[in-house]
């Protein structure tokens, strides 16, 4: 089994409009309401490829309901822990004129420390029947800003390897806790390192304690820097649709990867293809099936001749 932790879940809803104007008023040609946040969107992407995910992180008040509603048919176990206050929305716009999506985030529930206390307590239990486990997303209000750098040692005692997929200080104070890999988007590696240099930010995520760093660089694919080599993934050709979740879908292909034993170019591959084929479908946490397949065998994984 693999567990995702997403302390911050959302209903995601995801509006599409023929074209974005700020001070405009705009018509919303479709409307979708999904079960959102980042280690959700993992989940979901981690039960398609045939692995047992289980969810885990906090879901409360009407929208919690709903967002426990929408998991209910889908195959990935719901361990959410109830919070008193309500679960948060994002709203993602999405500009049929651009493909281009703009997304808005509510900063999620006040957690009190009894619910962080529950919350541990489900974490620890669980960590014991798994493979590996993903921590993802933003913290909600109440929840320390060491709470990754936590669920990381805990997750190191009981021998589970576990992927961070934070930014801010959050991610600053988990790296420290020497996650097994990190992977963080262009801008998140850039706010934490300084640099904007991928290859050199990701080597500096190294040095802060991450064992490997995974960067997602959007259209550019994958760099990753190891301790078994450097390498980059990237697709065939840049790809227009809706980027959200290509990210979660990376996080899974790399998850799957390492639980099944595939060594790096593989994982890569996977990872690539996979939040490739996201950018495809319309919503985070899922992906183009057919595209997906075709694309693993179009994806370019490269060494790079240089020291991790
Ligand atoms: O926790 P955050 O960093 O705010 O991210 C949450 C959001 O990101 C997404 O997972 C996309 O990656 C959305 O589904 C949305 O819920």
């Amino acid at each position: 089994m693999i567990l995702t932790v997403t302390l911050n879940t959302a209903l995601d809803l995801t509006y599409t409009v023929p074209a974005l104007a700020p001070h405009t008023a705009h018509r919303v040609t479709d409307v979708a309401e999904r079960p959102g946040g980042k280690g959700v969107n993992v989940a979901r992407v981690l039960a398609a490829l045939g692995h047992e995910a289980v969810v885990t992180g906090f879901a409360g008040g009407p929208t919690g309901a709903v967002l426990r509603d929408l998991l209910a048919p889908l195959p990935v176990r719901d361990a959410l822990v109830p919070s008193s206050d309500a679960t948060r929305r994002t709203v993602a716009v999405v500009d049929t004129a651009t493909g281009d999506a703009t997304q808005f985030s509510e900063p999620g529930p006040v957690v009190t420390p009894a619910e962080w206390a529950a919350f541990v307590g489900t974490y620890e239990e669980l960590l014991g029947g798994a493979e590996a486990v993903a921590l993802c997303g933003s913290l909600p209000r109440g929840i320390h800003v060491g709470a990754y750098g936590e669920l990381v040692r805990r997750a190191r005692r009981a021998g589970v390897p576990a992927l961070l997929d934070t930014s801010g200080e959050p991610l600053r104070r988990g790296i420290a806790a020497r996650p097994d890999l990190v992977k963080p988007n262009a801008d998140e590696l850039a706010a934490l390192t300084g640099s904007r240099e991928p290859l050199r930010a990701a080597r500096d995520a190294r040095r802060r304690g991450a064992h490997a760093v995974v960067a997602s660089l959007g259209p550019d694919g994958l760099l990753a820097v190891t301790p078994d080599g450097t390498w980059s993934a990237a697709p065939p050709a840049p790809v227009a649709g809706n980027p959200t979740g290509a990210g979660d879908s990376a996080v899974a292909g790399l998850l799957s990867a390492l639980v099944e034993g595939v060594p790096w170019p593989g994982r890569l591959a996977r990872a690539a293809a996979l939040a490739t084929a996201t950018v495809y479908a319309p919503a985070a946490g899922e992906f183009d099936a057919a595209r997906y397949g075709e694309l693993l065998d179009l994806v370019t994984v490269t060494e790079e001749a240089t020291a991790a």
